[in-house]
């Protein structure tokens, strides 16, 4: 039995704390809503995040992020992208020990264009600092926390890191992968929702499979681009954390980041869709980073400067359609 804690109490680490409860493990959640950690602690539910679930007997948690980091010094830190920089700064002020940090979040930054490992690393402290790794892959929290069939990857520069995380969370609905490719890893899980607001997005206008087979296609060429320009392994885009997340998340129900694309597919504004969402939808925020970096590497992403085009120049959804269909002809 390890002691782990777990910062973040939405849908993902939730659901990744019930794998490790499961796994026998000594965990402790951490989030800054009070009414959620109390119903963690009482009723073991999370109807927020994750409605209708009943989770592990032994889910315990805390508001109290000084007693959350003195609990163990293993970390999977599961907030949105947004919130990594503020989250790495409370931990530099309330840490008295090294901690390994494996992030679970998908995004890049716009402006910076840093992964959420690079962020984790300029921002904790060096007296509090071990290592960083990330875990990532087709994984719909629902499914995760209904135990059902899951897999993913994760990376990490550190082999300890790697081969430690997944001894914790491998079960026998939960099967980890190690994989040495930090960047492709991070980069295939945050370019992924871009695609899938897209593939939303068709959908909701009522286009078919074929509009959607082919975003996904010419995503994973786009992401790929961009992947290796980064620094990444081309061959990553086609394992887990690559095509098998683009899979996932375009064509899931559970997706928010393809459940918001369809509300923009069926008329209603950035503003309406992601405040009924209530969750994070990351691929807004990819988006924004990956449209900058696609011109400051000098990267073709037609798919991704189209959704641009319609998330924050408000550009008509048909029009951009069709100047996708009709760009310059080209070999594939
Ligand atoms: N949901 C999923 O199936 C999966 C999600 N992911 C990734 O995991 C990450 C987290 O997503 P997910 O759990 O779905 O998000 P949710 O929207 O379900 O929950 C977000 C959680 O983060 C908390 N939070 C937000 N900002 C801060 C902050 N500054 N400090 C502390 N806590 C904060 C929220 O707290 P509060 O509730 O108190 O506001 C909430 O508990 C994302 O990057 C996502 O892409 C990856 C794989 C699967
Ligand atoms: O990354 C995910 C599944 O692997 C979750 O995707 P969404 O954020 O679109 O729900």
């Amino acid at each position: 039995m390890t002691t782990i804690t777990v910062l973040g109490t939405g849908s993902w680490g939730t659901a990744l704390a019930n794998v490790l409860l499961d796994n026998g493990h000594d965990v402790m959640m951490w989030g800054k809503t009070q009414q959620t950690v109390d119903e963690l602690n009482h009723s073991k539910t999370n109807q927020k995040y994750l409605p209708g679930i009943t989770l592990n007997e032994n889910m315990q948690a805390t508001s109290d992020l000084k007693k959350a980091l003195s609990f163990s010094d293993y970390l999977i830190m599961a907030v949105p992208t947004k919130g990594i920089r503020e989250v790495c700064q409370k931990i530099n002020r309330e840490a008295d020990s090294k901690k390994v940090i494996v992030h679970v979040s998908k995004g890049i930054e716009p402006q910076t264009f840093k992964r959420i490992s690079q962020m984790i690393e300029e921002e904790i402290h060096e007296d509090f600092f071990t290592g960083v790794g990330v875990l990532s892959g087709p994984s719909h929290a629902e499914e995760v926390a209904l135990r059902q069939p899951t897999t993913v990857a994760v990376a990490s520069d550190n082999e300890a890191i790697r081969t430690m995380t997944q001894d914790l969370f491998m079960s026998d609905y939960f099967r980890v992968y190690t994989n040495d490719d930090l960047i492709g890893v991070e980069i295939g899980g945050a370019l992924k929702n871009i695609i899938a607001l897209a593939v939303g997005i068709t959908d909701g206008l009522g286009h078919g499979d074929n509009a959607k087979a082919a975003l996904m296609t010419r995503g994973l060429a786009e992401i790929t681009r961009l992947g290796t320009k980064m620094g990444a392994d081309p061959m990553t885009f086609l394992g887990l954390a690559g095509i098998g997340d683009l899979i996932v998340t375009c064509t899931s129900v559970h997706s928010r980041n393809w459940k918001c694309g369809n509300m923009l597919g069926k008329g209603l504004s950035l503003e309406e869709a992601l405040s009924r969402m209530g969750m994070v939808v990351e691929g807004v925020r990819t988006t924004e980073a990956a449209f900058e970096m696609a011109q400051t590497y000098n990267v073709e992403m037609p798919i991704t400067e189209a959704l641009y085009g319609v998330l924050f120049n408000n550009e008509p959804l048909e029009t951009n359609v069709k100047t996708l269909m009709n760009r310059e002809k080209t070999n594939e």
